[in-house]
């Protein structure tokens, strides 16, 4: 069956390239393990696109095989001789990431960093979702243009908000303007937002990436040395699925994980009070379990959550005593507990 494999990885393209993967030689140790047939992809540049392109095309080109009822691709990243630059104004440098779309990363990113400004940290948000960037609306710094600095002309003056320094691509296009953005640019931004920004001295700079596995990861790990990685996933299915790639992705780039938390968690009726487990209940929990990390919470689907994220003001600002409110808290708690101990 390995020799079919092959063949058929023969016909699979090297993104941008003319040549098979086979031919690219990206293709290291195949084994198949009752009926799973694992492929290790041992990837020679950092190229994000072209991962997610791989990471389709290569199942999908084998697992029509006979005998193959599931396919596990194993990515090797390049290895980097040298480490990270730590930087030197920023304590701990927090990512906060999830494998799929609108599953509260951003609302996770924005209470968390309340929650650790209200414990008398200094606090930077950057917001590293270039496609789409939804922290100024949630932190309700919408239409509040950016400055220079008038201390140092290179320089970027973060908006102030809630005692949280902030800096989003949001506050520097044109509202509802379609960003189409290729890797370089999406680079450059993130290495601007690190370096061209005066966060001054901060405890925490919380990093709001985009969902999935792609530049922006890529860019923040080679860029900086990032303290630690914050896993946001609902309880369904499909998310822990995509929740465990983001793990797999963090360790690649051996960025330590501080946590999972499940969003989303369920649901109790305001009037009556029956708890419904909306997209079912305990999956975050049972994941970091089985890949030993923190477990930080979970937190219910709350209308005040979604409320506070669209009016610009935050369940940790306007409701600070709510259930949801002390979620957030007790997750920057934990987050904080697990630096110390690192
Ligand atoms: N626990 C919750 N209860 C109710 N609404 C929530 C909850 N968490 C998030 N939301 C709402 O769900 C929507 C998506 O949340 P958010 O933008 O934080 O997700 P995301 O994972 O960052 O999305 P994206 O894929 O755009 O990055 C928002 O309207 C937010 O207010």
């Amino acid at each position: 069956m390995i020799d079919k494999i092959k063949e058929e990885l023969g016909k699979v393209f090297y993104p941008g390239k003319t040549n098979s993967v086979i031919k690219e030689g990206v293709i290291g140790n195949i084994s198949i393990d009752d009926g799973v047939a694992s492929i290790e992809l041992l990837m020679k540049e950092d190229n994000a696109n072209a991962i997610q392109i791989l990471q389709k095309s290569i199942p999908s080109a084998i697992k029509n095989i006979e005998g193959v009822k599931d396919v596990n691709l194993i990515i090797n990243l390049p290895k980097h001789d040298q480490e990270p630059p730590k930087l030197q104004h920023i304590r701990y440098i927090l990512a906060t990431t999830s494998g799929k779309g609108g599953v509260g990363k951003s609302t996770v990113s924005v209470n968390l960093a309340i929650s650790l400004s209200k414990f008398g940290y200094k606090v930077g948000l950057l917001d590293a979702d270039i496609y789409g960037p939804n922290i100024p609306r949630m932190m309700g710094i919408e239409g509040v243009p950016v400055a220079l600095d008038p201390k140092n002309k290179d320089k970027i003056l973060p908006i102030v908000k809630y005692g949280v320094k902030i800096i989003s691509i949001g506050s520097m296009i044109p509202k509802d303007a379609a960003v189409i953005w290729r890797g370089p640019l999406i680079n450059q931004v993130i290495k601007q937002f690190l370096n061209d920004v005066t966060w001054d001295e901060l405890d925490f700079l919380i990093v709001d990436l985009p969902p999935g596995t792609g530049d922006a990861q890529l860019t923040l790990a080679q860029e900086a040395k990032v303290s630690g990685g914050v896993i946001v996933t609902t309880p369904q299915t499909v998310a822990l699925d995509d929740a465990a790639k983001a793990y797999d992705f963090f360790v690649k780039l051996k960025v330590p994980v501080v946590g999972v938390i499940e969003n989303m968690s369920y649901f109790v009726c305001p009037k009556c009070g029956y708890k419904a487990d909306i997209f079912s209940h305990g999956g975050g929990k049972t994941f970091a379990q089985k890949v030993k990390i923190p477990f930080l919470g979970e937190i219910p689907i709350d209308i005040q959550i979604r409320e506070g994220g669209d009016e610009g003001s935050p369940v940790s600002v306007s409701n600070p005593d709510s259930v949801v409110a002390k979620a957030f808290a007790d997750a920057a708690r934990s987050i904080i507990e697990t630096l110390k101990n690192a």
